[in-house]
């Protein structure tokens, strides 16, 4: 069993460096490139996740992630690049191969899977990704005993992620919460021995929240090895024993996740200071708008309900907090001029501030889950 504390010694002595080498790696992935026309959507010149531990893959909205995700899982090819797990060359594989060697991964609840019971989907999990279906035709006999056997892991599962109760419904009919335990449970059909959860916190009703935290933390201590993708940055915060950044297709920082978000390397990828002109207000407003949403999809910030304002995303109804002038100033502080404009504001005595506690503060603004 890994614990925590355990996963996290496994990075006492880790860089917190892009590339970083790791103990124990499961995957090693060497210049992955993805394009598409001429957008590079992934460029990773080297990345290792650690054996036995839960790595979050986090970044600004089109950083690549869901990308790499299709790449590593065989779900989409890559332009150039290669990747091992477990010691075995596995990229420009099918799924059901990278499944078979024991990378699995989770998947939204389609249209069609919807229309299919939940002890249906768990068999699909376990035939989909492993390939399994062609036992059917060929050995109908040793297909029946293997069917039983399937539907009795199902079960199993269905009871562990209480779901059980749930078993003959329409997956349809399940939850937000549900369908999400509902993928988990499915991808471990495959008898995986690493995880690849995508946006695992996505429409999930609060009162599923903890459930859920604590299914994926089982999952590393039960020895097997997670990495999800989340904007949610308290679940980020609460499971993470490591943390690794893309922006704009490739890895800028990794970590833990404390060091991480007050890295100034996320902070400019969150806030999109690479630009080379100074930011406008509107421009301003609109980036802190969109880091907002994308951290909490699902929930309107407490300064626009407070307000009685709308969509938070809305960048005509974005208030600006003490925290999100802060984000915004320490977004600028790279920016001579932006510092001159910020001088008549209310908060001139955070343009005096010392950079890192800008950040900092920018940081919080970026990852508000501790406020809510
Ligand atoms: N099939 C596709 N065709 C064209 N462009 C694509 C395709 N898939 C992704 N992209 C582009 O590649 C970039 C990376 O997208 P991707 O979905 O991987 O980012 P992401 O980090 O997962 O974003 P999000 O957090 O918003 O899901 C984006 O600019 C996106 O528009």
């Amino acid at each position: 069993m890994t614990t925590s504390a355990a996963a996290n010694s496994l990075f006492s002595d880790v860089p917190h460096t892009p590339g970083a080498p790791k103990r124990d790696p499961i995957l090693i992935a060497d210049d992955v490139v993805r394009r598409f026309g001429g957008l590079t959507a992934v460029d990773v010149e080297h990345l290792e996740i650690q054996r036995g531990a839960i790595t979050a893959l986090i970044g600004p909205n089109g950083a690549g992630k869901t990308t790499f995700f299709n790449l590593l899982t065989g779900f989409d090819r890559p332009d150039a690049g290669r990747w091992t797990f477990h010691g075995h060359q596995v990229s420009g594989q099918p799924p059901f191969r990278i499944a078979r060697a024991g990378l699995v991964r989770t998947f939204q609840l389609t249209k069609a899977l919807t229309r299919l019971s939940v002890i249906e989907n768990m068999r699909l999990g376990a035939t989909d990704q492993t390939g399994e279906r062609a036992w059917r035709a060929v050995l109908p006999w040793l297909w029946n005993k293997q069917e039983r056997a399937l539907t009795e892991r199902a079960d199993e599962l269905l009871a562990r992620f209480k779901l059980d109760h749930m078993r003959d419904e329409y997956a349809g009919e399940l939850s937000g919460g549900q369908r999400k335990l509902l993928e988990m449970a499915r991808a471990l059909m495959a008898e995986p021995t690493m995880v690849m959860l995508d946006e695992p916190m996505a429409g999930v009703n609060p009162a599923l929240t903890q459930s859920l935290l604590e299914h994926v933390k089982d999952l590393r201590n039960l020895g097997m090895t997670v990495l999800f993708v989340e904007h949610d940055m308290d679940m980020v915060r609460d499971i993470s024993d490591w943390v690794v950044v893309m922006a704009e297709g490739r890895v800028v920082s990794e970590g833990p996740p404390d060091a991480v978000m007050s890295d100034p390397a996320v902070i400019d990828a969150y806030l999109g200071t690479h630009h080379d002109a100074p930011l406008t207000e509107a421009e301003e407003e609109r980036q802190l708008a969109e880091i907002e949403s994308s951290l909490y999809p699902d929930e309107p910030t407490p300064e626009s309900s407070s307000q009685g304002s709308g969509d938070a995303a809305g960048s005509d109804d974005v208030d600006h907090s003490d925290e999100a002038d802060a984000a915004a100033s320490a977004g600028d502080a790279d920016n001579a001029d932006d510092a001159e404009e910020a001088d008549d504001s209310d908060h001139a005595q955070q343009q005096t501030d010392s950079t890192r506690t800008q950040e900092m503060k920018a940081s919080e603004a970026s990852t508000r889950g501790e406020a809510r």
